[in-house]
């Protein structure tokens, strides 16, 4: 080990201990085979009536930088000096590319990103459907695979698309790769969105915030731009 990450407390661990999670025997290990794990599609999967997505005819054009929603946002926004400041671009159909560049502040181990931060860019880069789709919509679900490690000062090339839409669910994917939009899989997210109201934000943020917002006109235009098909 690097004797620098020994003097700040860091341990290689030779192995990873397994130890019982109870001591009360497993009634069904005596009376016959385990249960099957559930089968059947998943809450990602959408069901046989879902419909495919439809971009709306006022969505950004492709190629068109889509700004932050908020400024404040951890993800995306200007306001937050140690947030992703995640840039998103809309793409063809209903699709999303951003960028996120690693930095010293997003990291978990040792000149590594943390995978809570890079899960953050992916649920970013898929809220920025929303600006297609001209529906406000808060993550459900987040389903992350980490594929590899991601080095601080590594650009982390997003895309994201809908899959389908049924009533309120939007169901939609994303990936992150190393280098380039064609370079390897680092990251990649199912999820599921769910349509809201801007009440949802009104109704549970806190006061402050919300009066901030509401009172800022550009803010004020950016949740127009969101608000539900008009
Ligand atoms: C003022 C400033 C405004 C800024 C605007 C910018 C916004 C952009 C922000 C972007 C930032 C980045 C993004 C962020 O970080 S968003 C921040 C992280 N997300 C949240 O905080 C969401 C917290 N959760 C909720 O508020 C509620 O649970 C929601 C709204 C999600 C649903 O509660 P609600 O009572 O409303 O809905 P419902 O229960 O009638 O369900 C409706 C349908 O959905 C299905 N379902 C529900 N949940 C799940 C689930 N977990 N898995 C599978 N399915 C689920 C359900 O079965 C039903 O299906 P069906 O019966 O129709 O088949």
């Amino acid at each position: 080990m690097e004797p620098s990450l020994a003097r700040c407390g860091w341990r290689a661990t030779a192995r990873v201990r397994s130890a019982p999670v109870s001591n009360v025997p497993n009634p069904g290990a005596a009376s016959g085979p385990a249960p099957s794990p559930p089968s059947g599609p998943g809450p990602l999967t959408p069901p046989a009536d879902a419909a495919a997505p439809v971009r709306h005819p006022d969505a950004p054009a492709p190629g068109e930088p889509l700004g932050p929603h908020y400024e404040h946002c951890f993800g995306c926004g200007e306001a937050q000096p140690h947030g992703l400041r995640l840039r998103a671009r809309a793409g063809e159909g209903v699709s999303i590319t951003a960028e996120f560049t690693v930095g010293p502040d997003h990291q978990g181990a040792p000149g590594l990103a943390h995978g809570g931060v890079l899960a953050t860019a992916l649920d970013e880069t898929l809220g920025s459907l929303n600006w297609l789709l001209r529906v406000v919509a808060v993550t459900g679900r987040l389903q992350t695979e980490f594929v590899r490690p991601v080095p601080v000062g590594t650009v982390l090339h997003l895309d994201a698309r809908v899959t389908a839409v049924h009533r309120r669910k939007i169901y939609c994917t994303a990936t992150g790769r190393l280098g380039g939009p064609e370079g390897p899989v680092a990251v990649r997210a199912d999820a599921l969105f769910v349509e809201v109201k801007v009440d949802h934000f009104i109704d549970n943020g806190r006061q402050e915030e919300i009066r901030a917002a509401m009172a800022d006109p550009d803010q004020f235009r950016r949740v127009r731009a969101f608000e539900v098909n008009p």
